[in-house]
């Protein structure tokens, strides 16, 4: 069909009844997508995508390293009060509704859809990205992203698992995101609380993002799909946790909240990455979820983190960085735009990466990480299987700054699963799927702060040093610490080592290096054990008294 009305501006001009390429019909057919006035820009290359963001995204830059770097607006973080999971007869029944998984009705659900759609239908151009979520060919689903902006388009391109050119062809998605964050939610819309919507809907397996341009809301959305498929309905247990693989093929995981150093630990580069963020336990061993990583760039440095750190380049993704205007030089120390400073790059980009990024070996550590600003939690300790569960429901940690809109300091919290933002299910259901598989594989579990230790982060204290973590780490992993003499940290019932090779020993037990005396320890020491004890209150009907007697106990002699 001959083109129509060209000009110098318009060169390819009005191409009217033209045939459409299999992914212009499904999104025609499926979501009114306006396939004649809109151009679909499908699987762009990488340096596509940089123009497009250059010329039609203000605050995008190519970096001196050159990453792209991008800038998400006023919502610089994740959304969780705007997060909604749509009801259905199906998932109804399965899902842990409450503070963070509250119902949107169908009938909301598509009065938002058909915002995002029209918006987008508003868009000169919009871009398809498909990808797979999980290694693992048995489990993997098939995620197709239309978005209205190149770096959310790049961003996915980076963290999903990118197909080869021959599994593109004919790509039918299981789930699609259909991403118009740059436009607002109608506020007067039933139960919408902000101009900010984030919802999943499991039967019609789609997700739709309004009034955030936070990348980092696609890919847990993505997560909290796993978190509820994969335990439905395959019997899989998904984790909030990185991993990686040492030369011998042992497997260690390591969960925890945001910023608790899951992506830093485990680049390693005595042992391969296999993910940094998500992951799945099956009867064969573990994947990952995805093909990339997101890491937080606060304060990175060469020398630090120095495969991180290299890992920015052309290809990556920044977010929310201040960059020098002559060099274009990133400033990792500046947090003008938020603290939760990210890059996302495909995971190739960490040398020592395993592809496919799964192993057939199941984990023999893991390692609970909780980021502890009251400073009072060991740098490491040993658990049982009791302690694991304990701690694992527990998810005793701090919300970073800026990861979540709103928390500005490192904020003590409960996060049941190390990940309780993401849970499709009730903590439970996980809890007993991971003791199960504790028991069954026979893994070592310890429990690692990688916050503040010996003095609180009110009180001036530092976060343990990074070194420190990783000696620790690396006497795990050689079996050092495993052999060493440990004794009983009071009150919170943990093993605690009394050496470590290359960590100074008066920092193991924060008890004798609180640096405001004993009565000050004490006091805080209990403060935290009773909101350990309140909190387990709605867990202790689900386990047995073992697990409840793991937890923090306050002898009557305090
Ligand atoms: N002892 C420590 N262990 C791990 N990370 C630390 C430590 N001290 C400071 N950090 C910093 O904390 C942040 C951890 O972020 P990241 O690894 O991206 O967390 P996550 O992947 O869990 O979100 C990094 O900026 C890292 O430099
Ligand atoms: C991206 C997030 O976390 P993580 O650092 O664990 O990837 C998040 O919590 O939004």
């Amino acid at each position: 069909m001959a083109a129509v009305n060209r000009t110098s501006l318009h060169p390819y001009g009005v191409v009217s009844g033209r045939e459409h390429t299999e992914i212009e019909e499904e999104l025609h057919d499926k979501a009114n997508i306006d396939y004649d006035r809109v151009a679909i820009i499908q699987h762009p290359s990488v340096p596509a995508l940089y123009e497009d963001a250059l010329v039609y995204e203000t605050g995008s830059a190519i970096t001196s390293s050159g990453a792209l770097t991008a800038y998400s607006g006023a919502k610089t973080g994740r959304s969780p009060s705007d997060k909604r999971i749509v009801e259905d007869p199906e998932s109804k029944d399965e899902i842990w509704w409450g503070p963070v998984n509250k119902p949107m009705s169908p009938e909301v659900w598509r009065i938002n859809r058909e915002r995002a759609i029209d918006y987008l239908n508003t868009r000169n151009r919009i871009y398809v990205i498909d990808g797979f979520a999980g290694w693992d060919e048995r489990y993997r689903i098939k995620v197709r992203v239309v978005c209205a902006r190149a770096y959310h388009a790049l961003f996915m391109r980076n963290m999903l698992i990118r197909p080869k050119p021959e599994e593109l062809e004919h790509f039918v998605p299981d789930y699609t995101i259909y991403n118009a964050g740059s436009f607002p939610a109608n506020r007067y819309t039933t139960g919408m609380t902000s101009s900010t919507s984030v919802a999943i809907n499991f039967a019609e397996k789609e997700m739709v993002i309004l009034g955030t341009e936070y990348a980092g809301e696609m890919k847990k959305g993505i997560f909290t799909v796993l978190f509820y498929e994969m335990p439905v309905k395959h019997n899989v247990l998904t984790l909030h946790s990185s991993a990686n693989e040492g030369k011998n093929g042992d497997v260690t995981v390591f969960f925890g909240l945001s910023g608790t150093g899951k992506t830093t630990l485990s680049a390693d580069p005595n042992r391969s990455l296999i993910g940094d963020d998500e992951h799945c336990w099956t009867d064969t061993g573990v994947f990952n979820i995805e093909g990339g990583c997101y890491a937080k760039c606060v304060g990175l440095s060469a020398e630090k983190e120095p495969d991180i750190y290299n890992a920015i380049r052309f290809g990556s993704v920044l977010e929310n960085v201040v960059f020098n205007p002559e060099t274009r030089e990133v400033d990792y120390e500046d947090t003008t735009l938020t603290e939760n400073t990210r890059c996302a790059y495909p995971i190739e980009y960490i040398p020592n990466v395993k592809i496919p990024c799964m192993s057939d070996n199941h984990p023999s550590n893991l390692i609970l990480l909780t980021c502890d600003a009251s400073g009072i939690l060991p740098p490491v300790s040993k658990l049982t299987s009791e302690t694991v569960s304990y701690h694992f429901i527990s998810g005793y940690t701090s919300k970073m700054a800026g990861t979540e809109q709103g928390v500005t300091e490192p904020t003590a919290t409960f996060s049941a699963c190390f990940g309780q933002p993401f849970l499709a299910l009730h903590p439970m259901r996980y809890a007993k799927m991971l003791a199960e598989k504790i028991k069954e594989h026979n893994a070592n579990a310890w429990l690692i702060n990688t916050g503040w230790t010996g003095q609180s982060q009110k009180s001036g204290g530092k976060r343990c040093p990074l070194k420190y973590t990783r000696a620790i780490l690396d006497a795990i992993h050689s079996g050092e610490l495993a052999n060493v003499e440990y004794e009983n940290y009071p009150i919170f019932n943990l093993a605690i080592p009394k050496s470590c090779p290359n960590v100074p020993e008066q920092i193991l037990n924060p008890k004798t290096a609180w640096k405001e005396g004993e009565a000050a320890y004490n006091q805080q020491a209990i403060a935290l054990a009773q909101k350990f004890q309140e909190n387990f209150k709605k867990y202790q009907d689900g386990v047995t008294k073992e697990v409840i007697a793991a937890g923090p106990q306050i002898p009557v002699s305090l």
